[in-house]
């Protein structure tokens, strides 16, 4: 007991240290993960480990020392060559909370926006939305036209009608007004298995994978509405699967809050007993 004790006080630290470490590298992985270096880098990790690990084997010794030599320079390169996506990674660890405006106003502005997007749909006509979080969209919204304007599925029609002159690109919605129409977003470079996947859809992946935003795409093609979200695509969805998804992502307490009423009443319906149910359905 008293060694066990013993044990734990010299050792404490360590235990702390290797936490640390660990929920710092799952994070830093987690942000880094969907991005267009990930591969690469998990690629180049991996080839000097094995390097690494062969010549200190076999006792290559120039090969050892050039290997740890340049891990140095090595780091200070990726830096370098990775820095969009350090930049993105990091503005992502420190985003965690949705929207700031109020419950109502984001109960209002979900069900707004989730008719415009059915409506736009149901007549076919193409749009891209970016919904902006706590990362800041100012940079794609200078490459469009700033409107400042309040949201409605009228507005979005007139602005993504074919002809309309802001159609082309995509429109930022930020604390549930138009911030933005006409905005050019990043193009997913990753390499992607369906070749059926337009520019629209790409650059709905694009933003994501750079920013916490969730983008909204109607597709002119299918009429078919898709959600990406942190570099995924969830593609063909119902009207009633993108109403849950867009709850699940701007209204996640009100869902819980929703789901456990519902458990409550199914136990005390279940725990009345029979002759009592029938009273009720009575
Ligand atoms: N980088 C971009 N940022 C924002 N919008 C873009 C971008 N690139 C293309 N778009 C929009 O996508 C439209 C072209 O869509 P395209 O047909 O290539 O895509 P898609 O994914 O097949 O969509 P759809 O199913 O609607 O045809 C353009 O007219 C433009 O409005």
């Amino acid at each position: 007991m008293i060694l066990k004790m013993q044990f734990l006080l010299e050792h404490w630290r360590d235990g702390v240290e290797i936490l640390i470490l660990w929920i710092g590298i799952y994070q830093l992985y987690r942000a880094f993960r969907a991005t267009r270096g990930a591969s690469i880098l998990v690629g180049i990790v991996m080839i000097l480990a094995i390097a690494t690990s062969l010549a200190f084997i076999f006792q290559l010794k120039v090969i050892a020392w050039i290997l740890t030599r340049s891990v140095i320079y090595g780091a200070f390169a990726l830096v370098i060559i990775f820095q969009p996506e350090l930049r993105s990674a990091l503005a992502k660890l420190g985003s965690s909370k949705l929207f700031s405006f109020s419950k109502n106003q984001r109960l209002e502005f979900t069900s707004i926006l989730a008719d415009a997007a059915i409506q736009l749909s149901k007549h076919r006509i193409g749009a891209l939305f970016a919904l902006e979080r706590e990362i800041n969209l100012r940079e794609h919204q200078d490459t469009g036209v700033n409107l400042d304007a309040e949201f409605s599925p009228e507005l979005a029609q007139s602005i993504f009608y074919p002809k309309a002159a802001l159609h082309d690109g995509g429109m930022i919605l930020s604390q549930g007004r138009v911030a933005a129409a006409g905005c050019v977003f990043p193009v997913s470079q990753r390499e992607m298995s369906d070749r059926t996947l337009g520019l629209r859809h790409r650059a709905a992946i694009g933003l994501t994978e750079e920013t916490d935003a969730v983008a909204i795409v109607v597709s002119e093609e299918t009429g078919h509405i898709s959600i990406a979200i942190n570099g995924e695509l969830r593609r063909n969805l119902s009207e009633s699967e993108f109403k849950e998804m867009l709850e699940d992502i701007f209204l996640p307490e009100e869902k819980k809050e929703e789901e456990n009423a519902k458990k409550t009443l199914d136990s005390e319906d279940n725990s009345l007993d029979p002759s009592d149910r029938d009273m009720v359905s009575d």
